[in-house]
Order: C-alpha cells, then structure tokens, then sequence
C-alpha cells in the first residue's frame, strides 16, 4: 500500500502513461481500426482537393472550357461528400472508443479502490479519489477521443501536405520548409507558457471550488455561526484570484493569437509574391502556385493544431498515470489463495490471542498491546475504558480490517486470516455509533444487510427494531428517500435503521458499538428494545456506554491502553475499586455511585 501522489504532475511530463490504455483499447479492437481507417480516408481526400482545384484553375478556367468546369465541380462535390462522411464516422468512433474506455477505467477503478482495506484510506484522502474517477477519467476521455484523433490527422496531413509541397514545387517547398520552423517553434515556445498560466487558472479555480463544496456542504453550520459574510468574503477572494489568473492566461493567449495571424499571414504574402514572379517569368502556372500555396496552409495550420493538443496528451498522460496507479493498488488485507471454510453450523466464538497492533499510519504506537480473551458461543460481552484505550481497534481487528502484527484472532476456532474475507464478514453483523445511512429508499437502506430479502423480511426487521412504526407513517412509506446520509431521518430513527440492517443479516456474531450521543427517553427506551431484540441468541460484543447494557452483560472487558486490565461482573468490578470502578462513577453518574459503591 502506498500514499498515491496527491494532484501534484508528475516531474517530468510524458505522453508514455496513454500506453497503459492500449489493453482497453485492444478491447474494442473492430472500433479502433474503423476510426483509423476513416481518420485516413478522412486526411486523404482533404489532401486530393487542392489537386482538382490546379487542374480546375489551369485548365478550366483557362480553356473556358464549361464541360471541364462542370466535370470537375461534380468531382470536388463528390470528393467533399467522401470527406464528410468520413469525418463524421471518425467522430462517431473515436468519440465513442474514448466515452467506452474511460466507462471501464472508472468502474474498474471504483471496484478496486472499494476493496482496499481502510489502511489505503488512512493515509488517501476520499475527496482526492473522487476527484479522480471524474477529472482524470474525464481528461483521459477527451485525450483519447479527441486530441488523440485530432493528432494523428494532423501527422498525417502535416507529412501529406509537406510530400505534396514538394511534389508541386520544390523550389517553393525549400523556401517554406526553411520558412515554418522559423515561425512554428518560437509560437510552440511562446503557446506552452500561455498554456502554464492557463493552467495556473485552473488550479486557482480548484480551490476555490473546494472550498465552495466543503463550504455548501456544512451550509448548515455556516449559517448558525453567521459566516455567510465570512464564507462569501473567502470564496469571492477566491474567484477573483482564478478571473486575475485567467485574465492573464487570456491576455497572453490573445497576444500569442495575434503574432501567429501576422506571422502566417507574412510569410504567405512572401511566398505568394515569389511564387508570382514565378508566375509572371512563366516558369510556374497560376495553379500550381495555388496548389502550392493550399498545401502549405494545411502543412502550417497542421503542425499548430499539433502543438496545441500535445499539451493535452501530455496532460492525459498524467492523467492516466494517476489511475493506473488506483488500478494497481492493491489491498492490505485480502484473502488467502486457498480459503478453508469455516464450520457448520456457525457457533459464534470469537478469540483474540495475545494480539499486538499498531495502525500503519502510525508504526511506532501500538494500539493493542498483547491483548487476549475469549468470547463464547451466544455469550454478551461488554467492553468498556477510556477514551483511545482500543475498543474500536478490537472491532476493525475483528472484521478483519486491518492484520495483527503478531498473535492471532479466530472465529469458531479458524485464525481467520485462513478464510475468505466474504465468509468471515458474511458471520458479522455491525451497528456502528456512527449510523451510514445512504442516499436510496428506506428498504433500501435496510435490505443493505441482505440484499436479496423479501418485502416482508424487511418488514418483519423494521418492526423487530422498533422501525416499523415510524416508517409507515412516512408517506411512501418503505419507498420514502431518506435524502443524502439519511438527513431527512431523526439521530432515533437512524439507529433504528442500522438495528434493522443488522437484524436482517441475521449474522451470528453482533459487533455493537453503542451511540454515546444521548437520545431522548422515548428514543432511547425503543433503541434499547431494539437491541435487546436484535442481541437475543447470538455473540455479542458490546462498546458499552450505557449502565443498562453493562448490567446485562454476562462479562464485562476492561481495556485500556491496548489490554484487558479487568474482567468481571459489573457487581464484582465495583466491588475491586479499579479502573472500572472509577470509569463507571465518570461515566454512569451519580447513579452508580449511590446504588454500587465499592464496598469500604
Ligand atoms: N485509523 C487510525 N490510524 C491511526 N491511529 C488510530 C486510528 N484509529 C485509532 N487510532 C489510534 O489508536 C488508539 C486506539 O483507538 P480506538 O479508536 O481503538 O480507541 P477507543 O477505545 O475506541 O476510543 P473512543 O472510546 O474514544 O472511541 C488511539 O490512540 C487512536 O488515536
């Protein structure tokens, strides 16, 4: 697992990563060789047009010849036609390779990032992952459907257009082969710093529309704090800075315009005016200047539009560098080349054994100490301690999210680093503090934890985790959308929700991490239901916040900093006066303290 480079380019800019795509464009192989052939039909009879406008120009007209005219106008008409469709049907196709391919980068992307374990996510920002999928998936589209076709007729009419410069005239071709680096490479020089403040623009414009995201994200916060004025001043700053950017980029682009159009202009009158006294010694026809003169206008104009899309190559070059590098991440955590399958029927047994760990992020600090115990079959463990002392670790070590360094964890007697992670996360069900609720219908929301149940199961897991009620009062009932991260749902109503999930997946092993936000009394009594409904029969491993469900516990964990320092009863625990007995006066309140003081 390694820290994906964030936006920074790479150091030197190439267009070698476009390599990367030739596998998914072999894919599409008939499509590819379709768009070249129409790409070549294409700059072909582009290049023939200027050869029937000489014979036209020296014959035609010359000879005033009507049936020549005639016959050469309905031959352009026709060479036109061929020009035209072939271009459409390269668009067609080029188009849609770029549209298919970068669809496949982006799903097989996305499919390998959300099976990378959380320690890729420890140290990779989201926001920079999803920005991703959509700019640089976006920039290798128009890479491939565009600038790479708009390219490759460009070398291909540049190089015809220049054998044809010298098929015509070749002591022309001398003058103007000496004439166009002498203009093109200074343009390509001046076009490349434009192209660094165009650039520059755009990254301004980047922070400032992160900021308007995260800003319009947290409108709530914003106005109850009443920074609107804040939030406009910073954003308004923002834009003004990526206008200044751009009006400089635009300032430069427009000189750079303005010495091309002279530049090319010139240099066309000049070879005009010798190819016409050229004309007027006889030794040239006034078609073959005119011949002459169309070829080099393609040649020209085919090697700026060249240099233009470079920059853009180069860029999807960077962009398709940044995706490989997602496509060939690979996860922390994965499972074994030949999984064993854990017993039937499933019991629910859950040890640690003398487990240490330290999260990858932070190699130096161990967060689980040497920590051992054992949870039996149906068993209702409560684990409680400070703040930072483990307890989460214990559940993300339990669902495999992350690898001991040493010791080992198993579940019905398998270390589970043996079985296949599906299989072991298929015997887990879990009800985070933190509730996700994601954007769908409310039996959306539910069937998360079985997507193939019935109506009726659903039902019968709502009405278990005392949802029911609440959901068919909503107007479409199951189908209400809960709106983006459940927002249109109470703090309740969500956890009821998550009960529900985890009540239909019906796993053998309840990992529950209780919400330390308070509820009201009402909530709270019908989340308390809930999860009594949902702990009945199976394993269940509690961070407990709450007196009821440490008195309900048939075994109570004391962890702290990274081991079970205590176990016990909640009777016996107070009874020691220990870490316990302290943490449930702080915690418990006063309640505690009258009813359960350690005996003096
Ligand atoms: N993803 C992570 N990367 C690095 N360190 C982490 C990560 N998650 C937790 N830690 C650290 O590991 C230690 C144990 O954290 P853990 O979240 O397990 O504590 P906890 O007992 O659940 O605390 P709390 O009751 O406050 O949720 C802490 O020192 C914490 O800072």
């Amino acid at each position: 697992m390694s820290e994906i480079a964030a936006s920074e380019p790479p150091k030197r800019r190439s267009i070698k990563p476009l390599g990367r795509l030739a596998p998914y464009l072999m894919r599409y192989r008939g499509m590819v060789i379709a768009a070249l052939f129409f790409l070549a039909l294409a700059a072909v009879t582009t290049l023939i047009l200027p050869l029937a406008v000489r014979r036209m120009i020296d014959h035609g007209f010359a000879s005033s010849d009507s049936v020549f005219i005639n016959k050469y106008f309905a031959m352009m008409i026709v060479l036109a036609i061929i020009m035209a469709a072939a271009s459409a049907l390269r668009y067609y196709y080029v188009i849609t390779i770029g549209e298919r391919i970068v669809s496949d980068i982006r799903r097989e992307v996305f499919a390998n990032v959300s099976r990378l374990s959380p320690a890729f996510f420890d140290i990779n920002q989201s926001g920079e992952i999803v920005s991703r999928l959509t700019a640089d998936a976006t920039q290798i589209k128009s890479a491939v459907g565009a600038s790479a076709s708009v390219a490759l007729r460009n070398t291909i009419m540049c190089i015809g257009a220049i054998i044809m410069m010298v098929y015509t005239s070749p002591r022309l071709s001398v003058l103007v082969l000496v004439a166009i680096p002498i203009i093109v490479f200074p343009l390509i020089a001046f076009g490349r710093s434009v192209r660094r403040r165009s650039r520059l623009a755009q990254d301004k414009l980047a922070a400032a529309s992160a900021f308007a995201g995260e800003s319009i994200g947290a409108s709530r916060i914003v106005q109850a704090f009443n920074g609107e004025k804040a939030a406009d001043a910073r954003y308004g700053a923002a834009v003004e800075e990526a206008f200044e950017a751009a009006r400089v980029a635009t300032r430069s682009r427009a000189v750079l315009t303005g010495v091309a159009i002279t530049m090319v202009f010139s240099s066309i009158v000049g070879v005009l005016w010798y190819g016409a006294q050229g004309v007027l010694s006889g030794t040239l026809t006034p078609g073959t200047l005119g011949q002459f003169l169309i070829y080099s206008v393609v040649a020209g104009s085919s090697l700026g539009q060249l240099s233009e899309v470079w920059g853009e190559l180069m860029q999807a070059g960077g962009a398709a560098e940044r995706l490989s590098e997602l496509l060939a991440e690979v996860s922390a955590v994965r499972s074994p080349e030949k999984p064993k399958s854990l017993p039937m029927p499933a019991r629910g047994e859950v040890w640690f054994e003398n487990v240490q760990f330290s999260y990858p992020s932070r190699p130096n600090r161990s967060a689980l100490k040497g920590l051992s115990f054992a949870v039996e079959a149906g068993e209702t463990v409560a684990i409680v301690g400070p703040s930072g002392a483990g307890k989460s670790t214990i559940f993300s070590l339990i669902l495999r999210f992350y690898d001991p360094i040493s010791g080992k964890l198993c579940l019905d007697g398998m270390d589970i680093r043996e079985v296949a992670l599906e299989d072991l996360r298929a015997r887990m069900a879990i009800v985070p503090q933190e509730v996700t609720i994601f954007s769908g219908s409310i039996h959306d929301n539910i069937a998360f934890g079985n997507p193939s149940a019935s109506r009726d199961a659903v039902v019968n897991a709502a009405r278990a985790a005392q949802a029911a009620e609440f959901i068919d009062r909503l107007e479409a009932g199951y189908d209400t959308q809960v709106g983006e991260r459940g927002i249109t749902l109470s703090g309740g109503q969500r956890q009821r929700i998550a009960i529900a999930r985890a009540i239909l997946k019906d796993a053998p092993v309840l990992l529950l991490d209780e919400a330390t936000s308070a509820l009201d009394a009402e909530s709270e009594t019908l989340v308390q239901k809930a999860l009594d409904g949902l702990m009945q029969d199976r394993t269940t491993i509690v961070i407990a916040h709450r007196l009821a469900t440490v008195l309900k516990a048939d075994r109570i964990l004391v962890v702290d900093d990274g081991q079970v320092v205590e176990q016990g009863t909640h009777q016996s625990l107070i009874q020691q006066g220990g870490l316990y007995a302290k943490l449930a006066r702080l915690q418990f309140h006063s309640t505690i303290e009258d009813d359960f003081a350690p005996a003096k």
